[in-house]
């Protein structure tokens, strides 16, 4: 991205979109070696802060998120600037020096004097940034720009006196190379994600395939890539990191860079927002609609949550009003958490978010992460130390289902917050949850669900899917198109998945990006004279 250079006086560093990811302690300890490929550590965490980048900027709540992650296991929060706060800012107010102490923090760009001062008060164990375009305020004092303001200048020299002389090492993400099986592996298993067979099943013969990876690679190496190796040798040079510029290096990291945002790229094109979104079918017709501050739909729904199994409180918090972009936004992130899988065969990736009663001035407005998981062996285990076979071999003591734990059960144990009593609490997850976890989400107290619904119903023996479905007291919200807005007025029924036909209504309903809110308490609409179902 190219330094942001503002007219104000303010040093735009951070105050851009800059990201930060910090995280302490971690979820397994696993150095699974299995034949399927994983994303490093570091990978993960410096996709994650990548991606925190893009949030979407309507989020009705605010602007844009931030996140914060862990770097070695336990991700503490994804955080992203706002239209107050920069990244490393609102990493600092969420966690304080007491949550922060220890951790480390991945930022897409170099942070500026004011996040750097306060993340290095706050005592954490590095700060890692992506060496991608500068900000302008890592300009270095002398440079002669004559868009530099002073402040600016003043910026950068107290940026490079911070670097210098703090304790934490502050440094260029110590980007691995991407394993020559993964990305292949990740193309793959994107094409072929629950939510992409969605779309494929619901529109046979749509070409998601190169039109939609080519749109999301060039859109996201323009934004994260320096494509001039001239160019990106004045930027390493500006970062304070000239070593970099020599070869072998230099060729080495432009291509961890460019595989990286491929990666990312393959990724979020599994997902792609063509007819399809995160719709709750049985809830869909009572939710009410309003429009965001950006002028597209969200749904709000006027009660609060309904406490688990029962009733929705009446007068409790607002639902989430969260964008269709913001969930698909949630739900990559549990994607790219599922590339870390110790399972292997299935990788699952699991969010937690939460919506707090005031904006905490960040881009992700009043949403905030409680935490992630992805299904992985007891933290601590050794590779091979558990059976890993599924439910296909003979004998099932060597089956792996009594000792891999789920996405959702680690994001639930490794969560960095708690879960709110009587606020909303959104659990985005790349696999529709089992039998053994329901009991679980619904005892955590969580109100909305997010994920798709392959599998659903199915009893496969070692693994079932049988209660998600009749799971009641919380939003489900699936990934499928648009169910129709009214079942009296059209040929489907009430929480029917398949046959709608895109109708104008849907449409509709799908431009506007709506969620599927809880069901509004009052009164239901009147039937029609004449129900077709
Ligand atoms: N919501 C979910 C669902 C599943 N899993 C994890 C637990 C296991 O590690 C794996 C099980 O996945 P499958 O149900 O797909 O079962 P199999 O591994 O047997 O695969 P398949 O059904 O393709 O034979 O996924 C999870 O973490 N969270």
């Amino acid at each position: 991205m190219a330094a942001i250079r503002t007219s104000d006086q303010r040093p735009p560093c951070c105050g851009g979109r800059c990201v930060s990811v910090c995280g302490e302690g971690r979820a397994t300890q696993t150095k699974l070696q299995g034949p399927v490929p994983r994303l490093s550590k570091e990978n993960l965490f410096t996709l994650l802060s990548l991606w925190m980048e893009r949030f979407p900027k309507e989020n009705p709540g605010g602007d844009v998120p931030d996140e914060d992650l862990e770097a070695d296991g336990r991700v503490l929060g994804l955080h992203c600037s706002g239209v107050e706060l920069h990244a490393g800012q609102g990493a600092v107010l969420r966690h304080g020096a007491r949550g922060l102490a220890g951790s480390q923090l991945y930022f897409s760009r170099r942070p500026c004097a004011t996040c750097l001062k306060m993340v290095i008060n706050a005592g954490v164990s590095q700060v890692f940034f992506w060496p991608g375009d500068p900000e302008i305020s890592v300009l270095r004092p002398g440079d002669s720009d004559p868009d530099l303001s002073p402040e600016a200048r003043l910026d950068a020299a107290a940026t490079e006196r911070l670097k210098a002389n703090s304790r934490p090492p502050v440094c260029v993400s110590c980007l691995r190379p991407v394993d020559p099986g993964l990305s292949q592996y990740v193309d793959q298993t994107s094409r072929d994600s629950d939510f992409m067979e969605r779309v494929q099943e619901d529109q046979p013969g749509l070409d998601t395939d190169q039109l939609q990876r080519r749109s999301h690679l060039q859109e996201l190496s323009a934004h994260f890539l320096v494509v001039s190796e001239r160019r990106h040798r004045g930027v390493l040079a500006h970062l304070g990191v000239e070593n970099l510029c020599l070869e072998p290096y230099f060729s080495s990291l432009r291509n961890t860079m460019q595989e990286l945002v491929e990666l990312l790229a393959s990724v979020s094109a599994g997902l792609p927002l063509l007819d399809h979104g995160f719709y709750s079918s049985e809830e869909h017709t009572a939710q009410t609609h309003t429009a965001g501050p950006s002028g597209k739909g969200v749904a709000e729904a006027p009660g609060g949550p309904r406490s688990p199994g029962g009733p929705r409180s009446p007068g409790g918090p607002r639902s989430p009003a969260v964008s269709q972009e913001v969930a698909r936004h949630c739900i990559i992130q549990a994607m790219l958490l599922a590339y870390r899988t110790e399972d292997p065969k299935v990788g699952v990736g699991a969010v937690i978010w939460a919506q707090g009663q005031s904006d905490g001035g960040e881009g992700t407005g009043r949403l905030y992460l409680v935490g992630c998981g992805y299904n992985a062996y007891p933290a601590g285990s050794q590779y091979a130390q558990f059976p890993q076979m599924d439910a296909k071999h003979p004998d099932p003591q060597w089956s792996k289902y009594r000792y891999i734990l789920h996405a959702e059960q680690n994001a639930i144990t490794f969560r960095s917050r708690e879960i709110p009593v009587g606020a909303p609490s959104l659990l985005f997850v790349t696999k529709c949850p089992c039998d053994e976890c329901v009991p679980l989400i619904r005892a955590a107290g969580l109100t909305h669900v997010f994920t798709s619904d392959q599998d659903s119903g199915k009893d496969k023996g070692e693994i079932s899917y049988l209660r998600f479905r009749d799971l009641q007291g919380l939003t489900k919200a699936t990934w499928q198109k648009p169910p129709p807005a009214d079942p009296h007025l059209t040929n489907g029924c009430v929480g029917k998945r398949r046959g709608s036909q895109g109708s104008h209504s849907d449409q509709e309903c799908h431009d506007d990006k709506r969620l599927c809110g809880p069901v509004t308490p009052s009164p239901p609409p009147p039937p029609p004279p004449n129900p077709i179902c």
